[in-house]
């Protein structure tokens, strides 16, 4: 698709938002804490702006014109799925928001660090360099990184909440003048030219509305020479637009991960190239003959549990974790302990959770298609 026109930033719109919604809330302890602790009013509108995109919007019924509204809202779509989901992606799953591969025997927070530190090693990140992280969540993969690598990480993000949980985090583990967050709307960064010697996004760039857009932009912000690692979230080549079943799947993982439109991995490709980097790495590492795939631990399979640690994460996504979250969260909701709006937000998560299963056995779907490509020398 062609590169996709912009939404208007307003920074000081979205920080007195946070403030209505999330308060004082990225000091608390634990996504489940923070939760609790919303403005009721902040929450109700994050809720309207975002569900507005989905509800009575059914694949089957879905036309160019309802996927071209939800392009054209891309940042405030994402802004707002974020403000909603943020603390259920701590409390479920901690703080990187992202899948992983998995090793025999291997716990699943090991599992999801080593894919961090993966894409630091097929990148070459190295002490002291400036490092550029796109849509940098709560900072989890920035801190395994610069631990991991000694470089010194700049994480980028559209979510006011986001940033300051990322702020405190870094803070906490001591990590701060290694690491900084910067608001921003990815599609139109501040940040000079030339200024970065590399580049990374886990899971991050799919919220774009053009990928050629958002990686011109990395492009861009690359010194001459400098590298980009990408772990994207696409559509394989057996995806069929024409086939019902497939766009359910689609529509279903767009829906609960706040995505306005998902691409196949040869617009991806293609986006790399118009961008100008060199391709480096192209690779489905879904396709790896690992022992036991990606999508296991939100598929509720307690038989490939490795750690005992790794129960109460795991038992979340059984049928009967569901279950119990679903009703937990609906009387807090109506004994007022949570806001309106977080068993629907719940929900939709466990449909995104269907839907990533569903995309991820039938091979339709990879959230790990590693792009490696560099800014030529005479860029
Ligand atoms: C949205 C993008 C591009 C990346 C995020 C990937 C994953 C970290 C999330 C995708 C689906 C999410 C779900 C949860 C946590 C974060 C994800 C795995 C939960 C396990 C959080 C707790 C809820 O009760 C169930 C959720 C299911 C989906």
């Amino acid at each position: 698709m062609a590169p996709h026109s912009l939404e208007q930033e307003d920074h000081s719109r979205d920080a007195a938002f946070n403030k209505v919604m999330h308060g004082t809330s990225a000091q608390k302890r634990g996504g489940f804490a923070a939760m609790l602790s919303k403005g009721a009013d902040g929450q109700k509108a994050a809720v309207d702006e975002y569900f507005k995109h989905w509800d009575n919007k059914a694949a089957k019924d879905e036309t160019p014109e309802i996927r071209e509204a939800r392009r054209a809202e891309y940042a405030t779509l994402t802004r707002h799925y974020y403000n909603l989901a943020t603390d259920l992606y701590e409390y479920g799953w901690g703080q990187s928001f992202h899948f992983c591969r998995f090793a025999y025997g291997e716990p699943f927070r090991q599992a999801v660090a080593r894919h961090e530190h993966y894409l630091a090693h097929v990148m070459n990140l190295k002490e002291n360099m400036k490092v550029l992280d796109v849509g940098c969540g709560v900072g989890g993969p920035a801190r395994e990184i610069v631990k991991f690598s000694g470089a010194n990480v700049t994480g980028l993000n559209n979510n006011d909440y986001q940033i300051e949980r990322a702020t405190h985090y870094a803070a906490k583990e001591g990590l701060s003048h290694k690491l900084d967050f910067v608001k921003g709307d990815f599609m139109q960064m501040a940040f000079p030219e030339n200024t970065f010697d590399a580049v990374y996004a886990i899971e991050a760039t799919v919220h774009a509305p053009s990928l050629e857009g958002i990686y011109s932009q990395i492009f861009r912000v690359l010194k001459p020479g400098g590298v980009f690692g990408v772990y994207e979230w696409l559509m394989t080549d057996a995806y069929d637009n024409d086939n019902p079943h497939h766009r359910e799947i689609r529509l279903g993982i767009e829906v609960g991960d706040g995505i306005s439109n998902m691409e196949k991995i040869e617009v991806a490709l293609a986006a790399m190239k118009a961008a100008g980097f060199e391709l480096e790495i192209n690779e489905d590492l879904a396709e790896r003959d690992d022992p036991y795939p990606w999508y296991w631990p939100l598929s509720g399979q307690l038989k490939y549990m490795s750690s005992i640690w790794d129960f109460p994460t795991l038992a979340r996504m059984t049928k009967l974790g569901r279950w119990t979250a679903h009703n937990f969260v609906g009387t807090l909701e109506k004994f007022g302990l949570a806001p309106k709006g977080t068993q629907k937000t719940a929900d939709s998560l466990a449909v995104a959770a269907d839907a990533l299963v569903a995309g991820g056995r039938e091979k339709l779907f990879t959230p790990m298609y590693l792009m490696v490509g560099r800014k030529p020398m005479n860029a």
